[in-house]
């Protein structure tokens, strides 16, 4: 009844890499993008694993926020841009034009780089994503508003105060917000893009240490300027350059022993 439609989501296909346990969540082949004549991302290939957390790193300007607008198909929203190649997510292309965006935003979530809360309430902005999929029943929503609440670490700090407006929030807790908004719709992946950058320290620490803990639960793509961030949370990391992807390994590796110079040369400084 009022739970079906998030229950009738498809049951993605699982593509697992043989030798790894893991399934491929996204699996992008020689993708490119142009903005008008700009060639914005170059023949770029990478695979996301189930339950790992992705950095995109690089400087200013190289792709990242345009390779992760691609994967939800935000990109789509700016004018003149083409692409070509291919990006299936759980093995279907998301390009495919019997492929619905809204179908896939149901199962991949974003975060940005600012907490961007809709002006209503703490409970509304949550219950929001879920009353779009129809569900009204308050008893359900409001087991839905806890538990994505809690599930981005915010629970004990709002809960004596779920029907104030979300502006009168710190920014850390409006970020924490905008995840569990995120989270009350029961995604498989959460694309981040720099979303610690507008915060203090002890609130980038909070986010740091729950997308650690959503791991265990969902893929996580991050987009940092932060190597320190890159290196403390995730399992891969990309080192993205002028539109192409330069390396992309386990994040203890490309840290400790990249495999390309331009890659050194940008983790210890050299440039960007
Ligand atoms: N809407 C747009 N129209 C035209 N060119 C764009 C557009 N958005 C981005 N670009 C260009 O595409 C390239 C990649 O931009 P993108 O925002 O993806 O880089 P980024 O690595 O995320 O940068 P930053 O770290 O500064 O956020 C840049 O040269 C940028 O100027």
């Amino acid at each position: 009844m009022e739970l079906t439609v998030i229950k009738e989501k498809v049951e993605p296909q699982k593509i697992v890499e043989v030798g790894t346990e893991k399934a491929v969540v996204y699996r992008t082949n020689q993708l490119n993008l142009w903005y008008g004549e700009h060639h914005a991302l170059k023949e770029i290939n990478l695979d996301i694993y189930e339950n790992e957390v992705m950095a995109i790193i690089g400087p200013s300007g190289c792709g990242k926020s345009t390779y992760i607008k691609t994967l939800n198909r935000m990109i789509e929203l700016v004018p003149n841009v083409r692409t070509s190649g291919e990006i299936t997510y759980r093995g279907r292309n998301i390009f495919d034009p019997s492929y619905r965006v809204e179908e896939l935003r149901t199962q991949v979530g974003m975060v940005f780089q600012k907490p961007n809360p809709f002006p209503k309430s703490i409970y509304d902005n949550v219950a929001y994503g879920p009353r779009i999929h129809g569900i009204r029943d308050k008893k359900i929503l409001d087991e839905i508003v806890e538990k994505s609440l809690r599930g981005a670490a915010i629970w004990d700090e709002v809960k004596d105060r779920l029907h104030d407006h979300a502006y009168g929030l710190s920014g850390g807790q409006q970020q924490r917000l905008c995840i569990a908004r995120c989270l009350a719709i029961e995604p498989d992946v959460i694309l981040m893009d720099e979303p610690t950058s507008a915060l203090d320290p002890i609130s980038t620490l909070k986010i740091e240490e729950l997308v650690q803990e959503l791991k265990k639960r969902y893929s996580i793509i991050i987009v940092t300027h932060n190597m320190q961030q890159a290196a403390r949370i995730s399992d891969k990391t990309a080192f993205f350059l002028n539109g192409e992807v330069i390396e992309c390994s386990d994040t203890d590796q490309l840290f400790s022993n990249p495999a390309d110079k331009r890659t050194e040369d940008y983790i210890t400084g050299r440039f960007g």
